[in-house]
C-alpha cells in the first residue's frame, strides 16, 4: 500500500496538514517525531538535551525505516530535518512512497516559528533577528533535500483546508 509522505522545513505545516489529511481520507497518520518521542519515552527537546542531535538522527532513521516496512496505507508527517541525514532522502523515491514536500517561504517560517520555538531544540534559544538569518541560511541549506520528493505544493498563504485540498487534488 501507498505511503504518503509529508516533508520540508519546521513550522511549513507536516503535523498540522497529515493530521487534517488523516480525517478526510481516512488513512491513518502517523507523526515521526511523537512516534520517536513514545518509543524513547522522552520529548524531542529532552532526547536533544540529554543524548545530543547525532543521537536523535540514528533514532529518526531506525524510525523511519520501521515505519516504511508496514504494509498498510498510511499519512507520514516527517520532522524537518528528516530527509537531510542518513540518505532518507533516498527513501522518498521507493515506488510505494508518495513523497510531498510543502514548501513555504521564510518569511511564512519565520512568522509561524517565532510564536512556536520551545519545543523546536534547534531554534529554541534563538532571537527574533537570529531565528529570521537562521531559517533562510538553513532552508537554502536543505532545499536540495526536500526538492527530491516526488511533489512540491506551496503553502503560503493557504489555509490548513486549501493545503488539504491541494494534496487530495495530487492523489486523485
Ligand atoms: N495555513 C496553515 N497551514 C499549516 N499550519 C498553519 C497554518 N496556519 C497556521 N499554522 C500553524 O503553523 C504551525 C505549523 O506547525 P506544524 O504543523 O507543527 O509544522 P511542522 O510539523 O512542519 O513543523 C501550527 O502551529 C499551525 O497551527
Ligand atoms: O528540522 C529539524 O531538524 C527538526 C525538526 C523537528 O520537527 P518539525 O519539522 O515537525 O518541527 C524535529 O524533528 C526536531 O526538532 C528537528
Ligand atoms: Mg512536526
Amino acid at each position: 500500500m501507498k505511503k504518503i509522505i509529508l516533508l520540508g522545513y519546521m513550522g511549513c505545516g507536516k503535523s498540522t496538514i497529515a493530521n487534517k489529511l488523516s480525517e478526510k481520507t481516512t488513512i491513518p497518520f502517523l507523526d515521526l517525531d511523537q512516534y520517536i518521542e513514545e518509543k524513547a519515552n522522552l520529548s524531542i527537546k529532552e532526547l536533544f538535551e540529554k543524548h545530543g542531535e547525532v543521537y536523535f538522527r540514528k533514532l529518526e532513521h531506525e524510525a523511519f525505516v520501521t515505519l516504511l516496512e508496514q504494509e498498510q496505507a498510511i499519512i507520514l508527517g516527517l520532522g524537518g530535518g528528516t530527509p537531510c541525514y542518513a540518505n532518507n532522502h533516498e527513501l522518498l523515491l521507493r515506488p510505494d512512497v508518495i513523497s510531498i514536500y510543502l514548501k513555504a517561504s521564510v518569511t511564512t517560517l519565520f512568522e509561524r516559528l517565532s510564536r512556536n520555538k520551545s519545543k523546536r531544540p534547534l531554534i529554541a534559544n534563538l532571537n527574533d533577528a537570529e531565528l529570521q538569518e537562521f531559517i533562510a541560511k538553513h532552508l537554502f541549506d536543505r532545499s536540495y533535500y526536500y526538492n527530491q520528493a516526488k511533489y512540491k505544493v506551496a503553502v503560503d498563504g493557504k489555509t490548513i483546508d486549501e493545503t488539504v485540498d491541494d494534496i487530495l487534488a495530487l492523489l486523485a
